[in-house]
């Protein structure tokens, strides 16, 4: 499925703004892209159903084009009608559909109506604490009872947009720069192409940079290889890309392409054939008033400051964000840990039926995002139960189906298990290329222990690679500092003791070869369930939520500048 494109034979109609929302029999405003919850106060713990109403105005000409609707991403599960007829449903957050409503678009007025419901459920999507009574403590008494760290914001939170093409049209197009050769400086680019029937016949040219193919359709599917000898090799120090172009009669569409290779060992990740170490964040798409709706100047301003620390790579926890997030960091060189929308995993996911819904969101994921240079792997899951006997097939099937998809990327799973601890031991990372681990010594263990925190996590961290014999990757360290409290001695939730733990949490892993990266949770602070840790907000934020520094960030810009 490729991404809508606006360009000389294809047309984009964008639907945000303005939106009716239908609550209890009575109409109101309401923005899309956003979440109800921050619209307005009586709905902040609503999960729904609640009906979306726009009007579209399609001009005579237009309805008998191809049209599809592309959903960016509804939270969560939805039911989308034209002009009252049902069209198409969706059941996972955060990951593109689309709608083929060809021969259904009126000239003139149609309703799109969409009814939405983000309902919490055990082993469901987003999943719920499988315990939420209110005598419980900690996150399992959480309101509302979320099993994750996030506030689970619900409604249509990226665009939707209404594409016109015609009949005959390029459907997908896949891109492979894994047989290139950097020590070479040598290119080898494989363009893969599906078009619909109608183009069969048709002319087709491919055009990469400079170099231009012409052929004639013959199949579904077309594949072109372009050898570029002196390529520019894409890589977060000279992020070139090449414009891909591919034309048809009918139809045309523009691709960047960034010209790498990835690979790993026991040890080490590769870019381009180097050692790559990542620096960077765990970080969430979400702000006041907005919640997790869609917002440009956030992303410049995230990108902004990525590069003001001196960071070259964030994960997209713990679910896949708006494309455009990937479309920078492919310009700026960021690279990018892609997650899928597994976040708070339990034994009640581990079914038969569950599986299924869990590789088709994978598969999804890859799907959108296979041809961005700076994703530089796919990340299966957050946290799960991974200790229970039953992750064990439930994960090699995860790590399975993205490997069916995709060989040129590393596939991991974020792993709380694993510790010294037994009754931790990770049953399904053993399967998966990189070792990735979350560890908060001397944050939620060793409280106000820094250095015997740091003892610990270095045994630990002996510990996994000793068993695994794979590169560790920490993708989550990090203490919670409120902006403007400071003491001395450090002391938990001041700055100076998230600056000191994050400090010295990074110069102890670098000194291990088999490091390929810390990741500091988080990028910015951010809204969570109600429950007594979280006042409001998580403070482990290195930016507040309006992403201004703590003391910590200027910490990392000075550290990160030197490794
Ligand atoms: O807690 C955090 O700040 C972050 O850590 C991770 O969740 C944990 C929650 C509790 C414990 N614990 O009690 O040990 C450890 C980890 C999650 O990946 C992340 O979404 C969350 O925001």
């Amino acid at each position: 499925m490729l991404k809508p494109e606006s360009n000389a034979k294809r047309l984009l109609m964008n639907t945000t703004g303005i939106w009716s929302l239908e609550v209890n029999g009575e109409e109101r405003p309401i923005a899309v892209p956003g979440s109800w919850n921050e619209q307005y106060q009586d709905l902040c713990y609503e999960e729904g159903p609640f009906t979306y109403r726009t009007i579209l105005y399609i001009p005579e000409e237009l309805s008998k084009k191809h049209v599809r609707l592309y959903f960016s991403a509804v939270n969560t599960d939805c039911e989308v009608y034209l002009n009252e007829e049902k069209v198409g449903e969706n059941h996972i957050g955060y990951l593109p559909f689309e709608i083929d409503v060809t021969g259904k678009m009126k000239p003139g007025k149609n309703e799109l109506k969409v009814v939405v419901k983000n309902e919490l459920k055990v082993g469901g999507f987003p999943s719920k604490v499988p315990d939420s009574g209110t005598h419980t403590v900690g996150f399992f008494g959480s309101f509302p009872p979320a099993n994750f760290d996030f506030f689970p914001y619900g409604g249509i939170i990226r665009p939707v947009l209404v594409e016109f093409t015609d009949h005959s049209r390029i459907l997908d197009i896949w891109v492979d720069t894994s047989k290139s050769e950097p020590e070479k400086k040598l290119g080898r680019v494989r363009v893969k192409v599906e078009v619909s029937e109608e183009a069969m016949g048709e002319e087709m040219k491919i055009k990469l940079g400079e170099v231009e193919k012409k052929l004639k359709v013959t199949d579904r599917f077309i594949e072109e290889e372009f050898v570029l000898d002196d390529a520019r090799f894409w890589c977060p120090e000279d992020p070139h890309l090449y414009p891909l172009r591919i034309d048809l009669e009918r139809d045309e569409y523009t691709l960047d392409v960034g010209i790498r290779t990835i690979s790993w060992d026991e040890k080490r990740l590769y870019l381009n054939g180097k050692p790559i170490f990542l620096k960077g964040f765990g970080k969430h798409e979400e702000f006041p008033v907005l919640g997790q709706g869609t917002f440009y100047p956030m992303m410049v301003k995230d990108f902004n400051l990525l590069k003001w620390i001196n960071a070259n790579s964030f994960r997209t926890s713990h679910y896949p964000y708006s494309e455009e997030w990937l479309d920078l960091a492919d310009r700026l060189g960021i690279l990018v840990i892609d997650e899928a929308p597994h976040v708070g995993i339990t034994r009640y996911h581990y079914n038969p039926e569950t599986q299924k819904i869990a590789e088709d969101n994978v598969q999804r994921m890859i799907a959108r995002d296979k041809n961005h240079p700076s994703v530089i792997m796919w990340s299966v899951a957050n946290e799960p139960e991974s200790n229970h006997p039953d992750a064990e097939s439930f994960f090699k099937a995860l790590y399975e189906t993205a490997k069916e998809m995709d060989r040129t990327r590393p596939v991991v799973m974020v792993s709380m298990m694993d510790a010294p601890d037994e009754r931790t031991r990770d049953v399904a990372l053993k399967y998966f290329d990189i070792v990735c681990v979350n560890r908060y010594y001397g944050w939620y263990i060793y409280q106000g222990r820094i250095e015997e925190g740091l003892q610990a996590l270095e045994k630990d961290i002996e510990e996994l690679y000793a068993r695994h014999r794979k590169p560790i990757f920490v993708t989550e360290f990090g203490a919670d500092a409120i902006a403007g409290i400071h003491y001395d001695p450090p002391q938990m939730f001041s700055e100076e003791y998230q600056a000191e733990l994050v400090e010295k949490t990074i110069r102890l892993l670098l000194k291990k070869d088999y490091i390929i990266g810390t990741h500091v949770w988080a990028f910015a602070d951010f809204k969570t369930p109600q429950n007594v840790r979280r006042p409001i907000l998580n403070h482990k934020g290195v930016f507040t939520r309006d992403r201004q520094p703590k003391l910590v960030a200027h910490v990392l810009r000075r550290l990160w500048s030197e490794v």
